[in-house]
């Protein structure tokens, strides 16, 4: 559906550049993260896919169409198919809820009897129905993104473009708008490419993630595989520094084992069974599980004083050993 082939994207002469050589393709449904350090290149990137922005070289076609090369009326079609969210809002403050829900359909041209029934559906779909009347100073931040989402899909949009969506928002109220944007993407078929700098936001909603340092894809996949067994050096580094993966146990007086399960062997009783089997006694030194979109996951961090081998041989038969 959103195809980047080589593209790259220099905003000064002589600078360096946002974008490098990316190549990466967004299938249709899927929910994509883009994650990286601020000036990575996110927002550049996302800005290329409704021609906010246009490549320096290479191209990005959107359902075949090619948006560096589009036409002023092209771009504003395509734009009616690709709809954005972001941060601060960027609401009308003068306007209502309604207004600023029907905007897209008064420059579209929807007429008024249309427009009033579309917007009211909308804000049935956002769960602002008795808020329409409002101004955005009278509501919550939280509230204030659910009129950008329906203002973003007002003109039946394909595609949900959001830049740090969720980054103005308390815990809370992000898992309530990421439970949103979820329902929007399984209810409509809504294709959703979100930047973030927040690792729990991909691992929560998106099916795969792309990972940019300095311009360049580093890493891109499914986010289990993403979370779980990185590549990139970046990825790593942005793991860790959310927290997320494996503790660190250097000053244990034995061997440190990490074990990854994902799946069924969740559910099993790992630690008891290998210490019968193997008669070897483990520490729990760390661990946590989490979710992922696609299913749970475990991270145990095990501390063995006996027959490490043993033990190593045993727990990977529930999951991967490091
Ligand atoms: N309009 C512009 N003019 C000049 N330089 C720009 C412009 N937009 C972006 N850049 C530069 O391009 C690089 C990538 O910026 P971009 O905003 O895409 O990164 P980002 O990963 O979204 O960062 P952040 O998380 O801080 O928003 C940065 O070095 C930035 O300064």
């Amino acid at each position: 559906m959103i195809h980047f082939e080589s593209v790259a994207k220099t905003f000064t002469t002589g600078g360096l550049p946002a974008l490098h050589d990316v190549t990466l393709s967004i299938a249709a449904g899927e929910i994509f993260g883009v994650i990286g350090r601020s000036g990575a290149g996110k927002s550049t990137l996302v800005r290329l896919i409704n021609g906010l922005e246009r490549p320096g070289s290479g191209r990005v076609t959107v359902d075949g169409q090619d948006v560096g090369a589009a036409s002023p009326a092209d771009l504003r079609a395509l734009r009616r198919r690709v709809g954005m969210i972001f941060q601060q809002f960027g609401l009308l403050s003068s306007a209502t809820v309604a207004d600023n829900v029907a905007l897209p359909l008064r420059i579209a041209g929807v007429p008024a009897d249309q427009r009033k029934a579309r917007v009211a559906d909308l804000l049935d779909r956002v769960g602002l129905s008795a808020h329409g009347h409002k101004y955005p100073g009278q509501l919550s931040g939280g509230q204030k993104q659910r009129v950008g989402i329906a203002r973003a899909i007002a003109g039946d949009a394909r595609i949900l473009l959001c830049d740090e969506a969720t980054s103005a928002l308390d815990p809370e109220t992000t898992r309530d708008i990421l439970s949103l944007i979820a329902d929007l993407n399984r209810d409509l078929g809504l294709t959703v490419v979100m930047i973030t700098h927040e690792m729990e936001v991909v691992r929560e909603v998106c099916d795969r993630v792309a990972v940019l340092d300095a311009g360049r894809l580093v890493e891109t996949g499914p986010v289990a595989d993403i979370f779980l067994r990185p590549q990139a050096a970046e990825t790593r580094r942005l793991l860790a520094q959310a927290g997320e993966g494996h503790d660190d146990h250097a000053d244990f007086p034995g061997r440190v084992i990490r074990l990854t399960f994902e799946g069924d062997a969740i559910a099993q009783p790992v630690l008891t069974r290998v210490a019968r089997e193997t008669g070897v006694d483990l520490v729990v030194l760390g661990g946590h599980i989490g979710r992922f979109r696609q299913g749970r996951y475990g991270q145990l961090t095990l501390g063995v004083t006996g027959d490490a081998e043993a033990a190593v041989a045993a727990l990977a038969s529930y999951g991967a050993v490091s």
